[in-house]
């Protein structure tokens, strides 16, 4: 277990996040309205909708980064994320990771693992304090996880786009998150990098739990099992990606603007 995290959540029921009749408003408008959303524990989901339907927000709330009005969100049975602010959420286990990289480029591909690991310490301290063996065997863990091993000592500045996107959620990983919320991952990313990310988020899957944002349609039918459509702050359908693109509302909302 990673230093800090308090105890894991109850997921004997087998759902991991419970979010019920959840509303949020931003000066009388409803970003989130009344949305209720279940996710499984080991689930990889992927939530999709269009410009403004509450994806964002929803992360916000779940993270303990913006306030609902009212509703609730649980974290397995027991725990009430609406109790927690942000920082206590990040150690209970749920980790977020934003879409643009935010690694440090002057620093190698480890040191960024590194001070994911230590944080709160400052960076000077984090880069002279030497690592215990259980801490290397984290960052070597993680390294390969994320396909970066033969990189560790280059400055994370001359890694591709999609390698710093790997390194990003590398310094996720190194907190070992049971819950791990990630907004649109393969975004200005080469078909092959999509590939790669589609793998390895595949491969996290199962451990822990995952959840995607993404408006990339062929990566969210290359990963998912389960797909949820968000419209206007609410749930508009779920399913399988098959299930949900021939759902006549989903086509006309959302997908019918793909096409
Ligand atoms: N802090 C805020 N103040 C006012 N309105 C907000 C605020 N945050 C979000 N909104 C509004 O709430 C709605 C939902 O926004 P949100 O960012 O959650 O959508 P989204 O599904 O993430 O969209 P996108 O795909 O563009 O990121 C939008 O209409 C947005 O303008």
């Amino acid at each position: 277990m990673s230093p800090g995290r308090i105890k894991a959540p109850d997921v004997s029921h087998k759902v991991i996040l419970y979010i019920e009749a959840l509303s949020v408003s931003f000066d009388g408008f409803k970003a989130l309205n009344d949305l209720s959303l279940y996710i499984n524990d080991g689930e990889l989901r992927c939530l999709i909708g269009a410009n403004g339907a509450g994806k964002t927000t929803l992360m916000d709330v779940i993270t303990g980064k913006t306030r609902c009005d009212s509703g609730q969100v649980y974290f397995g049975q027991t725990v009430d994320l609406l109790k927690h602010d942000e920082a206590a959420i990040a150690r209970l286990g749920i980790g977020r990771k934003f879409q643009k990289p935010t690694v440090f480029e002057a620093l190698s591909v480890s040191e960024n693992l590194e001070l994911s690991l230590k944080t709160g310490k400052g960076v000077w301290f984090t880069l002279m304090a030497k690592l215990d063996s259980e801490q290397r065997d984290r960052i070597d863990a993680v390294l390969t996880t994320i396909g970066l091993s033969a990189l560790r000592h280059k400055p994370a500045g001359v890694l591709s786009h999609g390698q710093k996107q790997w390194l990003e959620i590398g310094m996720l990983l190194v907190s070992d998150p049971r819950l791990m919320l990630i907004d649109e991952p393969v975004a200005g990313m080469t078909a092959q990098e999509t590939e790669k990310t589609a793998e390895l988020l595949t491969s996290l899957a199962g451990e822990r739990t995952v959840v995607v944002v993404e408006h990339d349609m062929e990566f969210v039918r290359s990963i998912a099992r389960t797909v949820t459509v968000l419209h206007q702050g609410s749930v508009l359908a779920e399913g399988t990606m098959d299930q949900v693109q021939n759902n006549p509302a989903v086509v006309e909302v959302y997908l019918g603007e793909e096409s």
